[in-house]
C-alpha cells in the first residue's frame, strides 16, 4: 500500500546540510499498524511529514496506493491528502470551536453539504467515544478527550491511511492505553492502515505489528514486532527493548547462578501466539516434579506473549529430563543454564 524507496530529506541550516532522513526504504502493507521508533532527533517527525508532503523529499520515491506523492500537483495532492489523516501530539484542536464543530471542520473544507456533515459528525463522535461532549469546548476536555477529537477529525474524510505523530506522548499512561486501544479498534473496524511514530517501546508493543527503528535519519532495523523483541540487533534497538523487558538477557543468569543446583535451572522463552497454552501447569500435572519460578517477565504484544521465566526444577533426574523434553515439544523454547555440567 505504501512503498518508500531511498527517500532522503536534507535541510540546509546556515549553509550546513542536515540529513534528517537518510536513504530510507520501507514497505507498509494495507491494514498494518506500523511503528517507527527512535530517540529525539532521529528523524521520525520529518519522515512522517514526507508521507503527506508537509515536507518535500529531497530525493527518493514515495508511493501511496500506487500514486507517487512527490509528483502530484496541487489538485492531485489535495485529493491524496484527503486519503491521509494525521493525528498530532498536541491535538491541534481549534479552541474557539465546539467538539462537533472541530470534527466538522475538515468536512467544511471538503465542501460536504450541511446535512451530510451533521450525520458524519454524529458517526465520528460515536466512533471515538465522545457522546455527550458534542457542545463542549476543547478547554473543557481532558487530554485524552482532546486527542479523541483529533482522531475523529483526522478520520472525517474517510482516509485509507492514518499518520500519528507522537499521538500519545502528551498523555498519562492510562490515557495512553485508552487512546492506543481506540487506534487498534479503528484499525480493525475500518481496515485503516496506521503509521505511528513514537519514542516509547510500550506503544509499539501494545498495538504495532511491524516496527522500524530510526537512528540519525536511517532505518537501522526493521521487522515484525515479536522478532525485533526477540532478537534486537542494533544497540539502539536493544535499549528500546530494555524499556519494556529490563536487562534480562545479560544479568538474569548471573544473579541466580550460585544459589541453586545449576543442572536444574532452565530459562523458558515464551514467544508468540501459541504460548497461550497453559504449559507450566500442564508439565506440573504430567510429571512428578516441582517448578519453582525464580525470575522472569512476560509481556503482551499484538502477536501474543513475549518474555522468559527462569525456573528451578526439582525431582528425579529422569522426570526432569522428560519434563524438559515435553516442554521442547510445545511452543516454549527451553534454554539450558550455560553453567550446567
Ligand atoms: N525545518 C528544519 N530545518 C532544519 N533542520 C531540521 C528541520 N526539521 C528538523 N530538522 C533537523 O532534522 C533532524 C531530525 O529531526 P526530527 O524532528 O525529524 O526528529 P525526531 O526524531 O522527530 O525528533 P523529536 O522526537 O525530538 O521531534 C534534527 O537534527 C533536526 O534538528
Amino acid at each position: 500500500m505504501i512503498s518508500i524507496q531511498n527517500v532522503s530529506k536534507v535541510f540546509n541550516l546556515k549553509g550546513k546540510d542536515i540529513r534528517a532522513v537518510d536513504q530510507v526504504s520501507l514497505t507498509i502493507n494495507k491494514g498494518d499498524i506500523y511503528g517507527v521508533i527512535g530517540y529525539s532527533g532521529a528523524g521520525k517527525s520529518t519522515f512522517i511529514r514526507l508521507l503527506n508532503r508537509l515536507e518535500d523529499a529531497t530525493s527518493g520515491e514515495i508511493k501511496i496506493d500506487g500514486k507517487d506523492i512527490n509528483q502530484l500537483k496541487a489538485k492531485g495532492l489535495r485529493q491524496a491528502r484527503q486519503q491521509i489523516g494525521m493525528v498530532y501530539q498536541h491535538f491541534n484542536v481549534l479552541w474557539s470551536r465546539t467538539v462537533a464543530d472541530n470534527i466538522a471542520f475538515p468536512l467544511e473544507i471538503a465542501r460536504i453539504p450541511k446535512h451530510k456533515r451533521q450525520q458524519r459528525v454524529k458517526e465520528l463522535i460515536e466512533l471515538v467515544g465522545l457522546i455527550g461532549k458534542e457542545d463542549a469546548y476543547p478547554s473543557q476536555l481532558s487530554g485524552g478527550q482532546k486527542q479523541r477529537v483529533g482522531i475523529a477529525r483526522a478520520l472525517a474524510n474517510n482516509p485509507n491511511v492514518l499518520l500519528c505523530d507522537e499521538a500519545t506522548s502528551a498523555l498519562d499512561p492510562e490515557t495512553t492505553d485508552s487512546i492506543l486501544q481506540l487506534l487498534r479498534d479503528i484499525n480493525k473496524q475500518l481496515g485503516l492502515t496506521i503509521i505511528l511514530i513514537t519514542h516509547e517501546m510500550h506503544v509499539i508493543r501494545k498495538i504495532c505489528n511491524r516496527v522500524a527503528v530510526m537512528e540519525a535519519g536511517r532505518v537501522v532495523e526493521e521487522g515484525e514486532v515479536l522478532d525485533v523483541f526477540r532478537n534486537p540487533k542494533q544497540r539502539v534497538t536493544k535499549r528500546f527493548v530494555q524499556q519494556i523487558m529490563g536487562n534480562q538477557q545479560d544479568e538474569s543468569w548471573q544473579s541466580i547462578v550460585g544459589e541453586y543446583e545449576t543442572d536444574q535451572l532452565y530459562k523458558l522463552h515464551f514467544i508468540g501466539e501459541k504460548t497461550s497454552q497453559a504449559v507450566i501447569s500442564e508439565v506440573a500435572k504430567r510429571y512428578p516434579i516441582d517448578i519453582n519460578i525464580l525470575q522472569g517477565q512476560i509481556t503482551q504484544t499484538q502477536k501474543g506473549p513475549y518474555g522468559a521465566l527462569i525456573v528451578y526444577l526439582t525431582g528425579e533426574k529422569e522426570a526432569i529430563a522428560a519434563a524438559i523434553q515435553y516442554l521442547q515439544s510445545t511452543s516454549v523454547e527451553v534454554e539450558v543454564n550455560p553453567n550446567a555440567s
